[in-house]
């Protein structure tokens, strides 16, 4: 169900143990921010209604931080849509047992279908698929692995009643270089399901831009780089989408 205002989902990437910003999802491309901690909280004092917070070292299959996820996922009071190494029912169960509002699957979507379908079953929509992309085709294993056809997986996971994607542009991705506009409006175009834009973001310009497309299909927008290079604040963000 799309809202009529965008929703904004400031981003805590975690790489051992810090609050991190990657370029392309480049492992080794890392920007530290500190404690994710600090971090979270601070989107939440801010105003944020929700929080995407990501366990890179679980997507990259590197460790993981799920303790350390599993804190500040916790301490929120805001809403958490947690990724990273959701891969099989253990890691399924031990994210949304940090009373996290939604996870996010990527690889497990591209290498296990079968998989993915019970549990977006069994789940509905606390499962998102987070849809991450490079042109038209789909990255998992930390980015680094192809794993087919943006649309035949969106027409599959459509029918299989998956309930929200979230969309990366990869080449967009921590670069300040704005939004795929074109991506999403296309994604949107083939699905009804809501759609949060993920890659690019740096100016208030460029959320306003995203949130013209909320009539086509976009329900949120995830907010990394641009936040933390405080190219504008996170109220100001707010304001600009109310
Ligand atoms: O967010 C990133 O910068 C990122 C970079 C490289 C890999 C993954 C990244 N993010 C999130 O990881 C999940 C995918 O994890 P998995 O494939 O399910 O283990 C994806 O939803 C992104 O949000």
């Amino acid at each position: 169900m799309t809202t009529n205002r965008l929703e904004l989902l400031p981003a805590v990437d975690v790489r051992d143990g810090q609050a991190v910003r990657l370029v392309h999802g480049e492992s080794g491309s890392e920007t530290s921010y500190g404690d994710p901690l600090e971090a979270a909280l601070a989107w939440q004092r801010a105003g944020a209604e929700w929080l995407h917070l990501v366990d890179l070292d679980a997507a990259f299959g590197t460790g993981d931080n799920r303790k350390q996820i599993a804190e500040v996922a916790r301490a929120m009071d805001i809403k958490v849509e947690l990724s990273g190494g959701i891969r099989d029912d253990a890691s399924l169960e031990a994210a949304l047992a940090t009373g996290c509002r939604r996870v996010n699957l990527g690889t497990a979507a591209l290498e296990a279908p079968e998989w993915v379908a019970k549990v977006i079953a069994e789940h509905g929509d606390k499962i998102a698929v987070g849809l991450d992309v490079r042109g038209t085709t789909l990255r998992g294993r930390g980015w680094t692995r192809d794993g087919g056809d943006l649309y035949e997986t969106l027409a599959r996971l459509d029918s299989e009643g998956c309930a929200r994607y979230v969309v990366t542009d990869i080449a967009k991705d921590g670069t300040l270089k704005g939004p795929n506009l074109e991506l999403l409006r296309n994604v949107c175009a083939r699905t009804d399901r809501p759609v949060v834009a993920s890659g690019g973001v740096s100016s208030l310009d460029d959320l306003r831009a995203i949130a013209g497309l909320v009539p086509e299909g976009v329900e949120g927008a995830i907010v990394g780089k641009a936040l933390y290079a405080k190219a504008f604040t996170l109220e100001e963000a707010l304001e600009a989408v109310a």
